[in-house]
């Protein structure tokens, strides 16, 4: 399977007119590195904090550097990379800002929110730190395939440690590698009206072979990440705004834009929830996460849909979360989800040899999916669950903000929220019940077809 999206997949599919303008040929991810500094030596101001990140949060002074800036403009942007540097450079700076202190701050200073509100707007993208800043707009390599771990790191950190590169580029390697299978995909939906099983059995089977070897990525996690690190030094960072009375923001942060205008806001923060990557899996082999909001309690789960009166319940929250990825992302994920549905195909398929390994190859990618998904359960266990139950180290107590409010009740794991915000243990257990579920309802309506 190719490592990129080449031209030779691209122009084979035929469905899709414009669709590719909206990604990459890696995906998600932008086509080059990310930049590591804004050419225009006018930004020097913003890039300098951001060097010296980490010290100033040890220290605390973070707040007296940021009120030292000028609001500057937008106008000397010239570029998209240089639109998403400036747009990642401000999301560091505003998270720094609100949990960068002894208690968190409620405003952020228009140096700060003029040209971040400026950034996401160009960029369809909200105020905070979302994936795309943290992540797809945030790393560099050793050369221009991004599919090497060994070879990725973050440009910056909360924290300054290794543990935090090493979190932020996995998911850069999950979404370069993953990237592969989507013009797979696309030529399988085109497949579809044209009754070509032969064609979408393939891609079923490559896109079960492409999950399944993103898999055992999540376990290297542990090689340069310690979960004490992650939970307790750099994850308080990466908090939101919304429901985060717990923490001291009972109203969001309100962005001052000077002059007397300004807006309180109530964020989600940043998550590898936001990927699209996993979106347009779920959209593929239709994943359907709504499901089980019809009934507030998930189809064969004891976990209700917790929700506070006028709340959005998780399954609502999930296409939502779309509004935390770029605008051409969301674009993207608009149009496949309005394709032809590989779901309904292999339900309709007429009983035949063909439609056998049809059903089989979509229960094999749903299964790895799901599979994916419990991997990823396991690693939240380690990471969120686990740390969560221990004492805190001296040397982090300090930054600890946000994580008490990420925790509702320390003594229930399923009470956690993850940085999301989601109530994160019966959230992702619905995610993978619901995955797995889509490759049973295929093996059920088999076995009933058996019987008759
Ligand atoms: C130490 C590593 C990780 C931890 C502790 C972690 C934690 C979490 C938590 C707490 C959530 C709940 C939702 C939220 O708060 O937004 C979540 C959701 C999610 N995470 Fe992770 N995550 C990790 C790594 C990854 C990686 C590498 C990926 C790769 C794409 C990933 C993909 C997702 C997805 C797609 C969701 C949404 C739920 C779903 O669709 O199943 N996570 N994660």
């Amino acid at each position: 399977m190719p490592s990129r999206i080449s031209d030779f997949q691209i122009s084979e599919s035929e469905n899709t007119p414009g669709l590719y303008s909206l990604i990459s040929i890696n995906g998600f991810l932008p086509a080059v590195k990310p930049l590591k500094r804004l050419p225009d030596t006018y930004y020097q101001q913003w890039e300098r904090i951001l060097d010296d990140l980490p010290a100033l949060l040890r220290e605390k002074t973070i707040r007296h550097e940021v009120n030292k800036l000028e609001v500057l403009t937008t106008a000397r942007l010239n570029t998209e990379r240089e639109w998403q540097r400036a747009y990642m450079v401000l999301c560091f700076l505003a998270h720094g800002y609100i949990w960068g202190g002894h208690t968190p701050s409620e405003i952020l200073p228009p140096a700060i929110t003029v040209p971040f509100l400026q950034a996401s707007d160009h960029l369809g993208l909200p105020p905070i730190a979302t994936f795309a800043a943290l992540n797809l707009f945030n790393f560099t390599s050793a050369g221009e395939d991004f599919t090497n771990l060994d070879d990725l790191k973050a440009l910056h950190t909360f924290s300054g440690t290794e543990d935090e590169s090493w979190f932020f580029a996995m998911s850069v390697v999950i979404e370069a590698r993953g990237a592969s299978i989507i013009p797979t995909m696309l030529q399988a939906i085109d497949a579809i009206k044209n009754h070509d099983y032969e064609t979408v059995t393939r891609a079923l089977d490559d896109m079960a072979t492409c999950i399944s070897q993103l898999t055992p990525l999540l376990d290297r996690m542990s090689e340069k990440c310690d979960p004490m690190v992650f939970y307790h030094q750099f994850r308080p960072y990466l908090a939101g705004t919304k429901n985060m009375a717990a923490a001291g923001l009972p109203n969001g942060v309100f962005y001052d834009e000077g002059n007397g205008v300004g807006e309180w806001r109530h964020l989600r923060g940043g998550s590898n929830g936001q990927s699209s990557l996993i979106q347009f899996y779920d959209l593929v082999l239709g994943v359907d996460h709504a499901s089980a909001n019809k009934h507030g309690t998930r189809k064969g789960s004891s976990a209700p849909a917790k929700t506070a009166p006028g709340e959005l319940s998780f399954y609502e929250e999930v296409s939502l979360v779309r509004l935390y990825m770029p605008g051409p992302h969301q674009e993207f994920l608009r149009r496949v989800s309005q394709m032809d549905k590989i779901k309904d195909f292999v339900h309709s398929a007429p009983a035949s040899p063909a439609q056998q390994r049809l059903r089989q190859s979509y229960q094999d990618a749903t299964k790895a999916l799901g599979d994916f998904r419990q991997a990823h359960m396991q690693m939240v266990t380690r990471y969120v669950i686990v740390p969560s139950r221990k004492p805190a180290p001296s040397l982090s107590s300090e930054v600890n903000l946000a994580t008490a409010s990420l925790q509702s009740d320390k003594s229930a794991a399923k009470d956690l929220t993850g940085t999301g915000g989601t109530d994160l243990i019966p959230f992702l257990r619905a995610a993978r019940d619901d995955t797995y579920g889509a490759g049973l309802a295929v093996a059920s309506q088999d076995v009933s077809a058996i019987k008759r």
